[in-house]
């Protein structure tokens, strides 16, 4: 099986990818509930919603409720209640005179042995013998979870940490102060880009991916991205649409990257 090369270029590095990699990332896993059910789920486009997303990116109408089953766990121990006719220690001291005689709740005789029932704390510990003791044997640990998949198997996932400042609140607020942030010269309509122009764009400084048949200017994205300049970088110059999906489809990309949007991506090849 042959591969066909292409290489992207990131601020200080230069890596080779496969052309068509659409290799899913190690996270969301793929057996995730996330990339299970979103497509069945229909998304709802009331306000109160849509300004949520907004902020968070992610579509919440997708988020699917689990429900705990409530059989999974034992129910909680009843509390160790004292007898109600077992008069209450009140002080082992012996007592020493009329001021501390109470009627009521007499401090427990220390001379005499006491005839109820002992008390949690006051019962004796069994004395414990050795050689009944069964020999012991050796319990089978549970084996740590296998990865069930090729793509776990191969790549674990790794948490990428994002610089202050780089949150997807943060790319909230920038995207919603209107900035235009496609790199199009000001006031040059969205224009038609060919196969061939959106490979032109495959550095991390000038980066173009096409979704959903829409080309975006994905560079000011690339800090923000919860999944790191890595990741993204591999739908860069190209239709990144099959790669995004597999990896996180309840995400709107359209809203989030509006203001990235340069233009529509057409068949057609630069002559
Ligand atoms: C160009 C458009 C893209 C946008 C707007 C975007 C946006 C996002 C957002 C909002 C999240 C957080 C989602 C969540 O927590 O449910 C995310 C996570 C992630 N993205 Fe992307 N993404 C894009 C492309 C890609 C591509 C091409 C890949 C590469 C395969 C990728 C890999 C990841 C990974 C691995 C995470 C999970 C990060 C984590 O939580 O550890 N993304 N992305």
């Amino acid at each position: 099986m042959s591969f066909l090369w292409r290489r992207i270029r990131l601020a200080n590095s230069e890596v080779a990818v496969a052309h068509d990699d659409n290799t899913p990332p190690p996270f969301p896993a793929l057996d995730s509930a996330q990339r299970a059910n979103v497509p069945q789920i229909e998304i709802d486009g009331s306000e109160e919603h849509e300004e949520h997303e907004e902020q968070s990116g992610v579509d919440e109408s997708r988020v699917i409720a689990v429900e705990l089953n409530k059989t999974d766990m034992p129910p909680p121990r009843e509390p160790l209640r004292q007898s109600a006719d077992a008069p209450l220690p009140l002080s082992s001291a012996p007592s020493k005179g009329p001021a501390s005689v109470v009627a009521s709740a007499r401090a427990p005789s220390t001379s005499q042995p006491s005839t109820r029932p002992f008390s949690v704390s006051e019962r004796p510990l069994p004395k414990f013998n050795f050689s009944n003791v069964a020999p012991t044997r050796k319990l089978a640990a549970p084996s740590v979870t296998a990865p069930t998949t090729l793509g776990q198997a191969r790549r674990r996932r790794e948490k990428v940490a994002l610089d202050p400042g780089f949150s997807q609140l943060d790319w909230a607020i920038l995207k919603n102060s209107g900035k235009d942030l496609s790199g199009r010269p000001n006031g040059v309509a969205p224009v038609q880009i060919t196969v061939d122009e959106l490979k032109l764009h495959s550095t991390q400084e000038d980066a173009w991916t096409a979704l959903g048949g829409k080309v975006y200017n994905i560079s000011p994205y690339m800090r923000y991205h919860p999944g790191g300049v890595k990741e993204l970088m591999r739908c860069a110059g190209r239709d990144g649409t099959k790669l995004f999906n597999i990896t996180h489809v309840w995400v709107n990309y359209d809203r989030m990257l509006s203001n990235c949007f340069v233009g529509y991506l057409v068949s057609g090849r630069n002559s």
